[in-house]
């Protein structure tokens, strides 16, 4: 168990690690690239380990001598079929990523998970798969992991992704697709969440040499046949992890800058700060990183986070200190990350007083301020995201513990080692 230390006006400036799924995408077109890369500034976590040792197991040398700057061997998009299952944790992108990057393997490759993993559907994945030819089967038949997937190549053509609530099923097949014997277009039916995620993954094709993207006034990307090139490659800092800090300053007062997540940005849940801004907080960014100076009064706000999943723990502890409503919609995909976020956040805020209305796809939270909460020992359900965000509920609030805080492994190991800087201040 972790005691917080409340704290007020504070004034920090860090780096944070990778980018998780910058370097997760990364790792994949380098993996398949003909040559060596070096991918600089990675995340070196639990999921970004499993990804890594799959990758190995796939037959792919990535050399981590130095745990900053990985080397990784292309394989040319020739795999190996493993000799033993691979094993990925709950790491959902990664599970993603791999189920199309198996189908290149000369053989059965077996992809299992976590108990929680086991209940993460992948089934539009699949379906989109087998529209190009490959053969693949959820071993409970629920359409979800643990999979077998009989790597034969990938056919390509169209195919069509019944979207589901994960973007990851599309980055997934975009980021093969290059690999397949014919030119590949995905049709996608049905709404797209988490979009800017499938941005970050054509950026990170474009610059490994390969040039997608949707068809103008289409829901249809197509890609075309190839292959990506070996190169040096420097990975942002992650901005979902960022925002612990930045909405520290919101809380705390004082401010916080991060050096490392630049303006703009690859990723989507840099557009965290813009939603501290409408609360009321100052925002400064550029090129050289971002920082945000916290308010004397926070107030409320109405926001659509469909794109922004990841931070959406985050706002919702924000709005606990902020003067009126804050509503945070469209966020259904949270009932299937790590944890149900939302039944999660609403429990564990709840715990400190706070006035929450959980929604099939919202959360509704009724700030006042910061008045009349008390301390707890918040349940982090395994959930990285959970222990970091209700972690900032005890910068204000005296007598707040986070249970089973080992859980921040996942994205980002030296968590609570950074987040000494902020309860040091004030
Ligand atoms: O592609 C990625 O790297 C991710 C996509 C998002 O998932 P969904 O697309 O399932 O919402 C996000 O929640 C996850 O942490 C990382
Ligand atoms: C949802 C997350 O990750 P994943 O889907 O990769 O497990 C996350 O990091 O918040």
């Amino acid at each position: 168990m972790r005691s917080i230390q409340p704290v007020s006006n504070i004034d920090v400036g860090l780096a944070v690690p990778g980018s998780k799924s910058i370097t997760q995408r990364a790792l994949v077109a380098a993996a398949l690239a003909g040559g060596e890369s070096l991918l600089l500034g990675v995340l070196d976590s639990e999921d970004t380990n499993y990804l890594r040792s799959a990758l190995r197991a796939l037959g792919v040398r990535i050399d981590c001598s130095d745990p900053e700057a990985w080397r990784v061997q292309g394989c040319g998009g020739r795999l190996r079929a493993p000799d033993a299952p691979i094993y990925l944790g709950n790491n959902g992108t990664a599970t993603r990523l791999l189920t199309s990057v198996a189908a290149l393997a000369g053989g059965p490759v077996r992809i299992t998970g976590d108990a929680r993993m086991a209940e993460r559907p992948i089934a539009p994945l699949m379906e989109a798969l087998r529209g190009w030819g490959v053969a693949i089967a959820s071993e409970r038949g629920n359409g979800c992991p643990p999979l077998t997937i009989h790597g034969q190549g990938i056919q390509g053509g169209s195919t069509t992704l019944a979207t589901g609530k994960s973007s990851q099923y599309l980055s997934s097949l975009l980021l093969v697709a290059p690999y397949a014997q014919e030119t590949a277009e995905i049709a996608v039916a049905g709404r797209l969440y988490s979009r800017p995620y499938v941005d970050m993954t054509l950026a990170v094709m474009q610059a490994f040499g390969v040039q997608a993207g949707p068809v103008p006034g289409q829901s249809r990307f197509v890609v075309p046949r190839g292959g990506y090139r070996a190169r040096q490659y420097q990975i942002e800092g992650d901005a979902s992890s960022a925002s612990y800090f930045l909405a520290a300053a919101a809380i705390c007062g004082g401010r916080v800058r991060v050096m490392n997540l630049p303006s703009p940005s690859l990723q989507g849940d840099a557009g965290f700060v813009e939603l501290l801004a409408r609360m009321g907080c100052r925002v400064e960014q550029d090129r050289g990183g971002m920082q945000v100076t916290g308010a004397s009064c926070l107030h409320g706000i109405e926001a659509d986070m469909g794109d922004m999943p990841d931070v959406a723990p985050t706002l919702a502890v924000v709005a606990a200190f902020a003067e009126g409503m804050t509503s945070i919609t469209n966020v259904s995909h949270l009932r299937v990350k790590e944890c149900d976020r939302l039944s999660a956040m609403t429990h564990e805020l709840r715990r400190l007083g706070v006035a929450v209305e959980e929604r099939e796809d919202a959360m509704h939270i009724q700030g006042r301020g910061g008045l009349g909460l008390h301390g707890g020992r918040i349940q982090t359900y395994r959930d990285h995201r959970i222990a970091m965000s209700m972690a900032l509920a005890g910068l204000r609030i005296p007598g707040v513990a986070i249970e089973g805080e080992d859980c921040v492994a996942k994205s980002f190991p030296d968590f609570w080692e950074r987040f000494r800087m902020l309860e040091g201040q004030g």
